[in-house]
């Protein structure tokens, strides 16, 4: 299946579908999108929006059919993060929801929920001889690419840390889902990862990168040499997007704004005043679901 022309079309479904999940705001309450392309603005739905991001219960439907995701994220510090971003697609309809993490932080988020397949399968620097790295790291990359025919989407980095032999597994990862065409979210610290490693998502159409405040100034700064210009936000998002090689951003901020490079749409409903930790996590499960 994986590789056939209808796997790679069900994928860019998925993933168009997926965009329209990149409102975050209480379902309830009315929303525009806003979408500009040379200057012209087409508004939608947000009712429309989330009819076609929600998988439909059908009968004949078997257990998988509305998406199997995959979340690489979980270490010591961060258990919470890839716990709501793998929870919120089960939550909005997908039917399976694995985590890959390390050893330490599996328990605990295995814990958290009995829905969620959690693999304690990454290292970090500290739980690894030098010796033994390309061993492990080898270990690591099977334990994942046996999984990965199944999933639909992964999303990469709540909570993963930025331990540098962590992030070098996560990187082979990343490749591998690529030559699979499986579509990849990057968020958090794989933000971290592909800021520095540009070639990991670049030329990708099936990567969505889902950068806060913090994580767009680093991408602006590395990729156009210059800092944040908050008043043609949307050209320089454009361009940024363009010159990852048509990758999709969204720029989470009072407003998110969305490119892939040739357009640029805005959701801009207004929801819970918190700006608590854990909202883009929350984001990241979403936007996977099919
Ligand atoms: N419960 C958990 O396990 C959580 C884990 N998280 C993980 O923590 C790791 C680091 O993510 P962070 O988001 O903390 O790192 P960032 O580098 O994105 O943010 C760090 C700092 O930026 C500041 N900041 C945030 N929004 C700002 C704004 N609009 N203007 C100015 N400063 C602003 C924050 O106060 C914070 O001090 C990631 O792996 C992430 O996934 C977070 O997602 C939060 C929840
Ligand atoms: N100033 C703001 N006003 C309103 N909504 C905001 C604001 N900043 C962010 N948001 C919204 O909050 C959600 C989370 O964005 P945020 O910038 O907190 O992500 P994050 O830092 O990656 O989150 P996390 O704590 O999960 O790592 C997004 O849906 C975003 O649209």
């Amino acid at each position: 299946m994986l590789g056939s022309s209808s796997s790679i079309i069900r994928r860019q479904q998925f993933l168009i579908r997926a965009l329209g999940g990149c409102f975050k705001k209480q379902t309830h309450q009315r929303f525009t999108m806003q979408s500009m392309m040379s200057g012209s603005a087409l508004e939608a739905d947000a009712l429309s929006v989330l009819r076609s991001i929600t998988p439909t219960l059908d009968p004949t439907r078997h257990k998988g059919q509305a998406g199997k995701i995959a979340v690489i994220g979980g270490c010591r510090e961060y258990t919470g993060a890839p716990y709501f971003s793998a929870i919120s697609a089960l939550k909005i309809g997908a039917d399976l929801s694995h985590v890959f993490c390390t050893k330490d932080a599996a328990p605990v988020i295995k814990s958290y929920s009995p829905e969620l397949i959690v693999h304690p399968v990454l290292e970090e620097s500290y739980s690894v001889r030098d010796e033994d790295k390309i061993s492990i790291s080898k270990k690591v990359l099977a334990e994942v690419e046996k999984w990965m025919e199944r999933f639909d989407c992964l999303v990469v980095g709540p909570g993963l840390g930025r331990d540098p032999f962590l992030l070098d597994c996560v990187s082979g990862i990343i490749k591998h889902a690529r030559e699979s065409n499986v579509p990849v979210v990057i968020d958090g610290d794989g933000l971290f990862l592909v800021t520095n490693s540009l070639d990991l998502v670049s030329g990708y159409p099936l990567a969505i990168l889902t950068p806060n405040v913090n994580e767009y100034k680093r991408l602006v700064q590395k990729v156009l040499n210059c800092e944040v210009n908050d008043q043609d936000a949307p050209e320089q998002l454009l361009l940024l997007a363009k010159r990852i090689g048509g990758v999709t951003i969204l720029r989470k901020g009072i407003s998110d704004l969305i490119s892939d490079g040739e357009t640029v749409s805005s959701v801009s409903m207004y929801g819970s005043p918190r700006r608590c930790g854990g909202q883009g996590d929350i984001l990241s499960g979403r936007q996977v679901i099919q």
